[in-house]
């Protein structure tokens, strides 16, 4: 049958209905039977007036025996329904509603639900929904659905439309999963779920239902992104060579590479080697020398004759990738430039006229690197330094400013493998697991707030040592403004309480570019000691003397958030520490303070974080680019999205391009719903 018929020409769904669903999204006969309900309200056992219980919610059934109606206030009528079961009697009250009372009378056979209150040897039923005791009741005596609703219509409503579809006999949808994978994970028909997960005839076929359209979701997902990734969209590349010229770069470097680096830069250099288009991710925990490895690569696509981009989600960011190339690179003859949006319209127009003209090799720079007017004479690669913080669209902007360029994407996130299939699984992954020698382990610390003088101690015995200090505000809402008044006022009160003697520093995102510079730099020059700053120093930035770390309200921040802060010392060759400060104490925090503590390697402290923070906070306030799935939950399904992911891998194993008869028609669904619903992640 026909899915992707408009509703408007289903029998039953009148023009008004129609508009109404159209404000849920709703326009096909697929879109209808695919609205799943975000929870469910077991209505399903009747019970006898005798052993009701106060307060508790139930179904009953019984006879009407009267109407009464009470007028307590103006503009208020309380219309109560007497009924009797077996057992005894029982009053339903309905609060304005005459509406519905007027629908029903003395003798009629009913069911309701409400919430039962029991008084002075009354009882009564709150907050009611009564219907007629007739086998199509919908929302009484059953399992009842609760959709995501907008205003302008019910969930009895809705229940009412989906359930009139369902019942229609010529609703057969096709199985589209290979009936081997349907036996072999022993899913359910497709009907039975569609059926069972709107009208649920009891808990252990909702279950069957739920996992067998939560599985799907994710076989699709990965299969798709899988698909993606498996050469169907493979393009033609470049095919750059290996040149002599990045040894000598590389010998020119004042260390030698660690094994991990060397790893990933292989795995760039083949990838780069070949003539398809090179879609890699470089996950490299805090500190594993990621910038190494991006200089690199964008070396030998200069060396080729290319040109290259690097885009970095900060301007203080790009300013220090910048930097590290011009100091490496410009003995080679290499020329780099900056692009941010805080130059002069003199100096940008300088920098794009370079760039088009092929005189600028690298260029670097924030999203400004997208802009219309950036040209390259010969863009050969890109390279994205990103933090969830650049779709996939963003991606291919700056990537359409070449010819089919190699694409490397960098991330100091350490994300669980299961995770990163899901947000990258596109990409080929290379991961940096390894930091380089000599780098201490940064001793954590986590204090209750009360104890906030022993840290400022600390703070000063650190600075006459010679080192250098940051102090992290507390995380307040999302908006720039805000933050930079709690940072304000952290600052004056360190700077008239604690440290009158020092020189302090100011550091946050409302600030002009020039000022933040100004600041960077007068604190990587050692002229700042203590740096009061916001989270925008969280990726990244490098300044080897700063050796202490102090978190506020640190229970606030992700995991993942606090890691990758505390990553900013213990960058150089002195003992560095980080103390986070705590306002509540629960377990919850104490928890996740005390795995701070115990652990610094990235990737572990991401799985603990999924595992005590769990659904949708994993990633911290931050946008997080993950899917929006319909019915799945990447979080509360993990173990189903795990058995579906290695099931997608076999598939793709077993047939690459999904040309094989028996996966055609999931081959259909999945180009289907990947337009519709990933167009964020697709590569074309
Ligand atoms: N193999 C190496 N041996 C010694 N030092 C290294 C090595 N690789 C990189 N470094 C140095 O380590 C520091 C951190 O490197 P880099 O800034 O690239 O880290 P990162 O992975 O980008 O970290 P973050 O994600 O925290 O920004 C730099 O000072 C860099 O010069």
């Amino acid at each position: 049958m026909d899915l992707n018929k408009n509703l408007q020409y289903i029998k039953g769904i009148g023009p008004k209905k129609y508009k109404k669903l159209n404000k849920l999204g709703i326009y096909t006969l697929k879109d209808l039977i695919y609205y799943f309900p975000r929870q469910y309200e077991d209505r399903s056992k009747f019970k006898k007036v005798f052993n009701l219980v106060n307060e508790e919610k139930v179904s009953i059934r019984g006879i009407i025996t009267g109407f009464e109606k009470h007028e307590p206030k103006k503009k208020m009528i309380i219309n109560k329904i007497q009924v009797r079961d077996d057992t005894g009697y029982i009053k339903l009250v309905f609060f304005n509603q005459k509406y519905i009372v007027n629908n029903f009378k003395v003798g009629d056979n009913i069911v309701a639900y409400g919430k039962v209150k029991k008084e002075y040897g009354k009882t009564e039923l709150l907050n009611c929904e009564i219907e007629f005791d007739t086998k199509s009741a919908s929302s009484i005596g059953k399992i009842v659905p609760i959709y995501p609703l907008t205003y302008g219509i019910s969930n009895k409503e809705l229940i009412n439309i989906i359930q009139s579809v369902l019942k229609n006999q010529d609703l057969k949808i096709d199985e589209y999963i290979p009936m081997d994978i349907v036996n072999k994970n022993k899913l359910c028909d497709l009907n039975f779920a569609i059926k069972n997960i709107h009208n649920p005839q009891n808990i252990q076929n909702l279950k069957v239902a739920l996992y067998r359209l939560v599985y799907e979701e994710f076989l699709i997902l990965q299969l798709g992104l899988l698909y993606l990734k498996s050469g169907v969209v493979d393009k033609e590349g470049i095919k750059f060579d290996k040149k002599d010229g990045l040894k000598e770069i590389i010998e020119s470097l004042p260390f030698s590479l660690t094994n991990a680096q060397r790893r990933s830069l292989d795995d760039i250099l083949n990838d780069m080697n070949s003539n398809k288009v090179m879609n890699r991710l470089v996950q490299g925990d805090v500190g594993s020398g990621k910038t190494v490895v991006a200089l690199l690569s964008l070396a030998n696509a200069v060396l080729n004759s290319y040109q290259a981009a690097m885009m970095a989600p900060t301007e203080i960011l790009a300013e220090q990738h910048f930097n590290s190339l011009q100091e490496i690179l410009s003995k080679f003859d290499i020329n780099i430039g900056l692009l941010v949006g805080s130059l002069t319209k003199k100096q940008k127009m300088a920098v794009l006229k370079k760039v088009k003209e092929g005189e600028i090799d690298i260029l670097i720079g924030t999203h400004a690197l997208i802009e219309d007017g950036v040209e390259f004479k010969k863009l050969g690669m890109v390279i994205t330094d990103e933090q969830h913080r650049f779709g996939v669209r963003q991606r291919n902007k700056l990537s359409e400013k070449g010819d089919n360029p190699d694409i490397l994407v960098m991330t100091a996130t350490p994300i669980p493998r299961t995770l990163a299939l899901i947000l990258y699984g596109d990409l080929d992954i290379s991961i940096i697991d390894e930091l380089p020698p000599g780098r201490q382990i940064i001793d954590t610390f986590a204090i209750a707030k009360e104890k906030r003088l022993r840290a400022y101690n600390f703070v000063r015995s650190q600075i006459e040592l010679g080192r250098q200090v940051y102090i992290v505000c507390p995380l307040v809402e999302e908006s720039e403004v805000i933050k930079a008044k709690a940072a304000v006022d952290l600052l004056e009160e360190l700077e008239t309480e604690h440290f009158s003697d020092l020189r302090l520093e100011l550091l946050h995102g409302k600030m002009k570019a020039s000022n933040k510079d100004e600041i960077m730099k007068k604190f990587k020059n050692g002229e700042v000691d203590i740096l009061v700053s916001t989270t925008v120093i969280e990726v990244g930035v490098n300044v080897p003397n700063a050796t202490l770390m102090i978190i506020e309200n640190a229970e606030r921040f992700g995991l993942a958030q606090l890691h990758q802060l505390r990553g900013r010392v213990g960058r150089g060759e002195h003992k560095s520490y980080c103390i986070l400060i705590y306002g509540s104490k629960n377990e919850v925090t104490f928890e996740r303070m005390k795995t701070m503590e115990q652990t610094t390697d990235g990737f572990k402290i991401s799985e603990k974080d999924l595992e005590i923070r769990g659904p949708g906070e994993f990633f911290g306030t931050r946008q997080h680019g993950l899917p929006e799935l319909k019915i799945a939950n990447i979080f509360k399904h993990m173990k189903i999205l795990k058995e579906a992911q290695m099931e997608a891998q076999c598939i793709i194993q077993e047939d690459e391009k999904l040309n094989l008869d028996k996966n055609k028609m999931l081959k259909e669904e999945i180009i289907n719903r990947f337009e519709e619903k990933l167009n964020d992640i697709t590569l074309n």
